[in-house]
């Protein structure tokens, strides 16, 4: 090129992420453009929360609000989940995961009312730029899709709670479709369910604390949450554009995930829109704001986009808990997220109902979501 010439204006690339409202993008900032964004996740330890010391507690909430704030995502260390419940939770994950592939898809979850149960590799699709392209699925990841049932005993459904919102035909009468083997899956993975729902009703206090508000005012909202659990496992990526779940951010309050090997994937979009690794750390899980809690707080937390890509060579296994509200309340904007200067962004909305339009509109094909279309409900 001639000395002088005018150099062609670079084009800008953008990310595509999946998030509440619909697909969206975001501008990758380069030179001066960038934005004082964050680099790292923050860590938060945990031991405090269970402190009798109202002083103590809300020393640990300060932290978790300035996470939330700033950064969407935080490392919980010192969670407080027994290692050997974990131990036992990584074993019959993996175990099932390593079955024949018959043998799994006797759950696959289009054989349920409820959308619960096995998904396959390569079986879902969030990233057009990856391999297959805009119309075929690309998730390089299987997962098991379970949530709290209001139907299994192990559960604690309270006694005349509105189930409504609840498919009345399930398979053996439960939500969650059950593998026959490993034989103690059920036993182990309601066990796990059990202590992250004790720490994620904690920490829900603690997020109270944090926006001034009563450490109790959330406690209504989860007399039985539609929260979901899924283990998943990541094989390592054949190709460069693989992903092992592409960029989202989720239906929850907030979600627990819990890296159970010590395979570096999970990555978090910054504000420059570069991706941010949320590597493992020790005895802690990965805990970040979700759509729900967005929402509620009037964007003061901000659900954050994340996506998975192992490019280690290496298997990856993960489980996510995905906290949300119960079906039946209102999700209104909470009173010290909203001033004449912070306008409310969100009108209030029935939980249930925002759930399941979400899980449709994700569940295109499921015949679930396919009825419910033909039935004018969505
Ligand atoms: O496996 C992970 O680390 C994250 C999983 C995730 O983002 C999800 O299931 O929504
Ligand atoms: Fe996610």
């Amino acid at each position: 090129m001639a000395p002088g010439a005018l150099l062609p204006e670079p084009e800008t690339e953008y990310v595509t992420f999946h998030a509440a409202k619909g697909k969206l993008s975001r501008p990758v900032l380069k030179g001066d453009a960038k934005t004082s964004t964050f680099e790292s996740i923050p860590k938060v330890d945990f031991t405090n929360m269970w402190s009798e010391s109202l002083a103590d507690r809300k020393a640990v909430a300060v932290q978790v609000g300035k996470a939330f704030r700033e950064v969407g995502f935080m490392y919980a260390v010192n969670h407080g989940i027994p290692a050997d419940v974990q131990e036992r939770t990584a074993k019959v994950a993996k175990e099932f995961f390593a079955l024949p592939m018959e043998e799994k898809m006797k759950i696959h979850i289009n054989k349920s009312p409820a959308i619960k149960g096995y998904e396959a590799l390569l079986e879902t699709r969030l990233d057009d730029s990856t391999r297959g392209g805009k119309f075929r699925p690309n998730n390089n990841k299987e997962a098991v899709n379970m949530s709290d049932d209001p139907y299994d005993p192990e559960h604690g459904c309270p006694p005349g709670f509105d189930l409504s919102y609840y498919p009345r035909v399930c398979n053996d009468g439960l939500l969650n479709q059950w593998p026959e083997r490993p034989m103690d899956f059920r036993k182990v993975m309601n066990e796990y369910r059990t202590a992250v729902s004790d720490f994620s009703k904690r920490l829900l206090r603690m997020i109270a604390l944090s926006l001034d508000l009563e450490e109790t005012y959330f406690d209504y909202m989860t007399r039985f949450p539609m929260a979901g659990l899924r283990p998943l496992h990541y094989p390592p990526q054949e190709a460069a554009t693989d992903v092992g779940i592409g960029a989202h951010n989720d239906y929850s309050w907030f979600t627990c995930v819990w890296q159970m090997t010590d395979t570096p994937a999970l990555e978090v979009l910054n504000h420059n829109g570069h991706w941010v690794s949320a590597a493992p750390v020790p005895n802690s899980m990965v805990v970040n704001v979700g759509d729900f809690l967005e929402r509620a707080t009037n964007e003061i937390f901000v659900s954050t986009v994340h996506r998975v890509i192992n490019k280690t060579g290496d298997e990856r296994y993960s489980l996510a808990y995905f906290f949300t509200p119960s079906h039946d309340v209102t999700i209104e904007t909470v009173p010290t997220c909203w001033s004449a200067d912070r306008p409310k962004r969100y009108e209030d909305v029935n939980a249930g109902e925002w759930q399941r339009e979400r899980l449709y509109r994700a569940r295109y094909k499921h015949p679930a979501s396919v009825a419910a279309r033909a039935a004018g409900e969505i």
